[in-house]
Order: C-alpha cells, then sequence, then structure tokens
C-alpha cells in the first residue's frame, strides 16, 4: 500500500478538474496544478498566490458586484461547512473574451486529524453546455431568457398572419428596445445586466397569455410581442399596463437619461393581413415606430394603425 503524499500529490496533478482545498473559514490549504494552470491562463484573483487567499471572501467579492453565482456559490459552500448540506452542485459561465465556457463547482467536506476540509473541484462541462444550446435553439428557446427565440418568432408570425388574413381579422406587432441599456452593462456589469433581461423578458411573457400572442426575444436587448385579433387600442391598452408594471420593476440604470431606473422605447403597428403588406413590411414598420420613439427621446410608445388604410 502507497503511503507517500508526494505520490498522492501527483495523482491530484493528474486531473483536469481545478481542485482547491479549504478550511472551515474558508482559507486555500491546497491548490492541485490544474488550479494553478488556470489562474495562470486567466488572471483569476483567487488561483494566483492562492496561499493567502480565502475562497469565501473572493465568492463574497463576486456578489457584492452583482455576481449570482459568487452569492450562489458562498451560500452553497457554507451550507456544507455548517452541515446543512452533505455537499453541493453549482453549474455557472465562466465565458472569457474570445470564448464560452461553463464550469460545474462541487463541494464535497472530509475529516483530516480531526479538523474539517472542503474539497472544491470545477469541472469544465462547456461540451454539454453547447450541445444543451443547440438544443434549446432548435426548440425555438432563448438560451438566456427561456422565452421564445428569434426563429420560433419568424414562424409563429407567419402562421399567426396568414390565420388573421383568412378570418379578417387585425394583427398587432409591437417591438420593445430597453433604453441605455449599454449604459446599465456598463455601469453594473454584464451579468447585471444578464439578469435585468431575464427579468424583463419574464415580465413581457406575462402580457401574452392568449394562444394567439407571442413574446419572444428579437435579439440583443430587443424584444417582440405578437398580438393575433388585437386592434391598435386593445395593444396599446395592453402596453400601457406593461409599462407600469415596468416602472414598478424598479430597475437601476442610474446614467440613463429619460430616467434613473429602467425604461422602453416602444413601436406598435397593427394591420389587418392582407396582399398589400407582408410580415416583413410590417416587421420594418413597428422598427421605425421604435426609431422614431428613440430619436423623440426614448421611454415612449410610437404607434401607427395601418388596419383602415
Ligand atoms: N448583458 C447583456 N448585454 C447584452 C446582451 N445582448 C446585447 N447586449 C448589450 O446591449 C447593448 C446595446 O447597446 P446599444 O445598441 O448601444 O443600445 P442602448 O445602449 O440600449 O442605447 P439605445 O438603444 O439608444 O437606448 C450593448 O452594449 C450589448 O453588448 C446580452 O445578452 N446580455
Amino acid at each position: 500500500m502507497i503511503d507517500d503524499k508526494a505520490f498522492f500529490k501527483l495523482v491530484l496533478d493528474t486531473t483536469p478538474d481545478q481542485v482547491v482545498v479549504i478550511n472551515s473559514v474558508g482559507d486555500i490549504v491546497y491548490v492541485n496544478r490544474s488550479w494553478q494552470n488556470f489562474g495562470e491562463q486567466n488572471d483569476c484573483a483567487c488561483c494566483d498566490m492562492w496561499e493567502q487567499q480565502n475562497y469565501l471572501a473572493e465568492c463574497e467579492k463576486a456578489a457584492q458586484k452583482g455576481d449570482d453565482f459568487g452569492l450562489k456559490a458562498f451560500n452553497g459552500i457554507t451550507s456544507v461547512i455548517s452541515g446543512a448540506n452533505n455537499d453541493f452542485y453549482l453549474e455557472y459561465p465562466c465565458h472569457s473574451e474570445d470564448e464560452k465556457r461553463w464550469f460545474m463547482m462541487r463541494v464535497v467536506s472530509f475529516n483530516h486529524l480531526e479538523n474539517g476540509y472542503y474539497a472544491i473541484s470545477h469541472q469544465n462541462i462547456t461540451e454539454r453546455k453547447l450541445a444543451e444550446e443547440l438544443v434549446q435553439k432548435q426548440l425555438g428557446v432563448d438560451g438566456l431568457t427561456n422565452i421564445a427565440n428569434r426563429g420560433y418568432f419568424d414562424e409563429f408570425l407567419v402562421k399567426e398572419w396568414n390565420r388573421c388574413k383568412r378570418l379578417n381579422m387585425p394583427l398587432s406587432l409591437v417591438i420593445i428596445d430597453l433604453d441605455d441599456f449599454k449604459m446599465l452593462n456598463d455601469t453594473y456589469g454584464h451579468q447585471q445586466g444578464d439578469t435585468c433581461l431575464k427579468e424583463v423578458a419574464n415580465l413581457l411573457n406575462d402580457f401574452a397569455k392568449r394562444p394567439s400572442d407571442l413574446c419572444a426575444r428579437f435579439g440583443g436587448e430587443e424584444f417582440v410581442l405578437v398580438y393575433g385579433n388585437t386592434n391598435s387600442d386593445q395593444a396599446c391598452s395592453i402596453l400601457y399596463s406593461l409599462q407600469k408594471k415596468l416602472s414598478a420593476l424598479n430597475i437601476d440604470n442610474k446614467h440613463s437619461l429619460p430616467s434613473k431606473t429602467l425604461t422602453v422605447s416602444i413601436g406598435l403597428t397593427t394591420v389587418i393581413p392582407c396582399d398589400n403588406f407582408t410580415t416583413e413590411s410590417l416587421v420594418k414598420e413597428a422598427d421605425d415606430l421604435l426609431y422614431k420613439a428613440k430619436n423623440n427621446g426614448k421611454n415612449q410608445l410610437c404607434v401607427s394603425d395601418l388596419a383602415f388604410v
């Protein structure tokens, strides 16, 4: 039986997973070779000079900067240290400038010479996550917000267009763009920006309840709403209550000009589908109205009713 410290250290250095061991107050007491390599290649505070670092303090720092995953990691690790949980798993994004990456953190406790220790391993799960993203895309779901994606919207709009054309009913199309979203990203960080997009998407999705309605992410910080069998007045009244609910969310965007909290600009157009129009011209009209709203100072709704033209 081998009982040699150097031997086991070498064994731990063979794993591609980044392993770090902390004590019960979060001080790092051991890291393997993969951990050190990752730190050197990625400029990570916690991997560099690891002997002087406290893992929990690094998670807390990340959480204070608005990193949700930092907070989740902190809570998960402390739950294992306190004995509330036997172990803890967390899948989290760790994208670099030029590469999408995800990792799974796994925390397990063990005792050595009557002291409690916690082995935290980080496994690269990017391949699986990319495969999941691809499946989601094929299913028509936007990976970040979990609402419909652009591809699903394109198909839905054509179907709803044809149905409304057959039944001679109005169809309303709305394009919503978050105001000064770049500022929000720049002020609070990209991750906070992602959280904001998810919050807004959830809210908008609540305003697409009927089978003939759809809320989708059009791209970036733009969303679309389709309302079959809905005239301009009806769509406007939905959008006024949507604007109220959005402003009640009170999402900070302190450097934005229209307001210190997040606002949106909206283009709404309504048409009774016929051969004079196409789905493309409908989208273009809503987009033109959106840009009119932006140019008029943002935080407003611009409307055109083509149903009676
Ligand atoms: N966090 C995050 N940001 C995104 C995402 N998609 C697009 N963005 C950002 O959205 C910002 C859009 O910037 P702009 O097109 O200048 O628009 P804006 O700052 O909202 O300005 P206006 O439209 O004129 O009000 C860019 O900084 C993009 O990086 C995303 O998925 N997550």
